[in-house]
Formats: structure tokens, C-alpha cells, sequence
């Protein structure tokens, strides 16, 4: 089932194209990551997701039903946007009690659970004003999920977290997703979006630019083998003998792209030792992930 679907979704402010023309559909259960720089659009379309700002054209569909005033499923969405805003005076229990009630749910219990779940609890009587930016964001994130929702659409939810809490934001969305949620997540942080979607969105000025599982995202980062001997240039003759594609490169070291080298770079090894010229140096060269989305951003530039 479709929880999210746009359709040519345009927002413009004065001459700025926030977001121009994006269809995208979110399918229960997956996590989508929409990656793309900073001032790219993400925001926007969230806020349009969320009925929060009105798009100038095109159409949005949550859980099949069309984002009208009308629309009566919000208790079914959680979020995060931006920064997230608390009541500076009040404890994070308070802080909670007051989404509670908002939210209308019925069981108090649920304030220790999530409490708990998103690791609050030494803090649970602190003042939101004393917490640091990463359990502020902890505690966004715990009023984001405090009623179970369906669809949880968040803004940069690793903002502010140390690597230990990414860990443990990672292994949550995970899991709600292994349960049944649908999750819409922005970042500007591919290696980040790629450890936990399981398919990704790239926007860039506004636009569109790729839509890709992160199976496919894998398959199309650039890998290659490079290698280093006392002779390379023997070392290739021995190495196109053996059927490898092969090119030196201007930093004195060996090029290696087929897939049977990528998958058994030990084969490489021991070709050359056994014809006299063990690598110096041997390594598997995989892409950075920024250098693949700028790379991706400027083929579609041209
Ligand atoms: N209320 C507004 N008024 C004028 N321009 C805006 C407004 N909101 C967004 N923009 C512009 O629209 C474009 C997209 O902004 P948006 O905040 O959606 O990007 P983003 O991808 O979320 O970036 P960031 O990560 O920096 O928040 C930017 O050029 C931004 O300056």
C-alpha cells in the first residue's frame, strides 16, 4: 500500500523553486531516505507533507486519501521538524504529558515506555532547557513516537547525536519498520540515509534527480583494485596475461576494475608473488558516498 504519494509537487517562494514538480511514492513498512544538500528542498516538501505549508501545484495522498482540509489522519502521523521545539520550563515527563493529552491517547503508561525506549530516563524529570542538543533531539524524537503512529516523517533525526545515539536511532527506525511503520527521513548525509533506507530519493535544487533502492546505490559506487609493485609496468604484462583490465595510473599504482578481481583481490596477490613482484601495496578502492552524490548531481547538470 502507497502511505505517501506526491504528485508534480511545486512550492514556490518569490523566484525560488523550493520544489519543483516531485512525484515520489513511499510504500508501507519502507524506510525512504530524501537526501539532499543543504537549501535542496527537503524541508518543504516535509512541511507540505504535513499540511503546514500549502503547495502552489500538484497533489499529495497520505495513506490513499488526498491532503485536503478535510484530511482527518494526523493521529496516524508522528514527525520531527527542524529543531525540536519544547517547553523550555517543563521536564521531559511534562514535556510528554502535554503530546499525550494533545494526542488524546489513553494509557499513561506509554510516557515511561517511551521514556525509556528512546533512553530518557535519567533525564526524565530535567527541564527541557537543561538538556543537551542530543536528548533534546532524544526527546523530539520520543514526542514523534509517543502515539504509535502509522507514518513518521522526520527532518534530519540525527542532528545534535553522538555516534552512539545514531547507532540507537538506526537500530529504532529499523525496528519500527520491521513492525509495520512507514518512515520518511531527510538528511544531507548519504553515508547516514544509506545504512538505514531501504530506498532513497536524491533532490537537488528542487528537482528530482534519482530515485534508487540502496541495493542499486551499491551496485553503482565505483570500486576498483589499486595496486603497487618494484615493476609495474612487467606487472601489468602479467596481469593483462591472466585476463585482467589493467591501467596505470599517474600515482604510480595499477588499476583493477573487473568484478573477479573486486571479489578475490587475493588472486591478485598471488599472481604477482608468483612471478617475482609482490604488491608493495594493495587496496580496494571503494567511492565515498559524498563523491558518488556529487558526482550524481553533476550528471544532471548538464
Ligand atoms: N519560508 C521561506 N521563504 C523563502 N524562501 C524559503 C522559505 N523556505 C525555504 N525557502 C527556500 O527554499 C529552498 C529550499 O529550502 P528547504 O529549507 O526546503 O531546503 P532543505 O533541503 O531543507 O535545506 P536545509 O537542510 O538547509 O534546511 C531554499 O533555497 C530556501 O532558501
Amino acid at each position: 500500500m502507497e502511505i505517501i504519494k506526491t504528485n508534480i509537487l511545486t512550492k514556490r517562494f518569490g523566484s525560488t523553486v523550493a520544489t519543483d514538480n516531485i512525484s515520489i511514492h513511499v510504500n508501507q513498512g519502507e524506510i525512504y531516505g530524501f537526501l539532499g544538500l543543504n537549501g535542496a528542498g527537503k524541508t518543504t516538501l516535509i512541511r507540505m507533507l504535513l499540511g503546514m505549508i500549502k503547495p502552489d501545484s500538484g497533489t499529495i495522498t497520505l495513506f490513499g486519501n488526498e491532503l485536503t482540509p478535510q484530511f482527518r489522519q494526523w493521529n496516524d502521523i508522528g514527525y520531527l521538524v527542524e529543531t525540536p521545539y519544547s517547553y523550555p520550563n517543563l521536564s521531559v515527563y511534562e514535556n510528554l504529558k502535554v503530546i499525550y493529552k494533545l494526542r488524546q491517547q489513553n494509557n499513561p503508561k506509554v510516557i515511561d515506555e517511551i521514556i525509556e525506549k528512546l533512553k530518557l530516563t535519567k533525564y526524565r524529570n530535567t527541564k527541557a532547557n537543561a538538556l543537551s542538543l542530543g536528548n533534546q533531539q532524544r526527546l523530539g524524537l520520543a514526542k514523534a513516537l509517543i502515539h504509535k503512529p502509522k507514518l513518521l516523517i522526520l527532518d534530519e533525526p540525527i542532528n545534535g547525536l553522538d555516534p552512539e545515539g545514531i547507532v540507537e536511532v538506526r537500530e529504532l527506525l529499523i525496528n519500527l519498520a520491521e513492525n509495520g511503520s512507514t518512515i520518511f527521513l531527510s538528511s544531507h548525509i548519504l553515508g547516514e540515509i544509506s545504512k538505514v533506507a531501504n530506498r532513497i530519493a536524491i533532490i537537488h535544487e528542487g528537482r528530482l534527480i534519482k530515485e534508487l533502492t540502496t541495493k542499486e546505490l551499491s551496485s553503482q559506487i565505483i570500486k576498483k583494485i589499486l595496486v603497487q609493485t618494484t615493476d609495474n609496468q612487467k606487472a601489468i604484462q602479467h596481469l593483462q596475461n591472466a585476463n585482467y583490465s589493467v591501467k596505470p595510473i599517474e600515482t604510480n599504482e595499477i588499476e583493477i576494475t573487473n568484478s573477479e578481481a573486486l571479489e578475490k583481490p587475493e588472486l591478485i596477490s598471488k599472481l604477482l608473488t608468483e612471478n617475482g613482484l609482490p604488491p608493495k601495496q594493495i587496496f580496494l578502492f571503494t567511492e565515498d558516498l559524498e563523491m558518488y552524490f556529487l558526482r550524481t548531481i553533476k550528471g544532471n547538470k548538464l
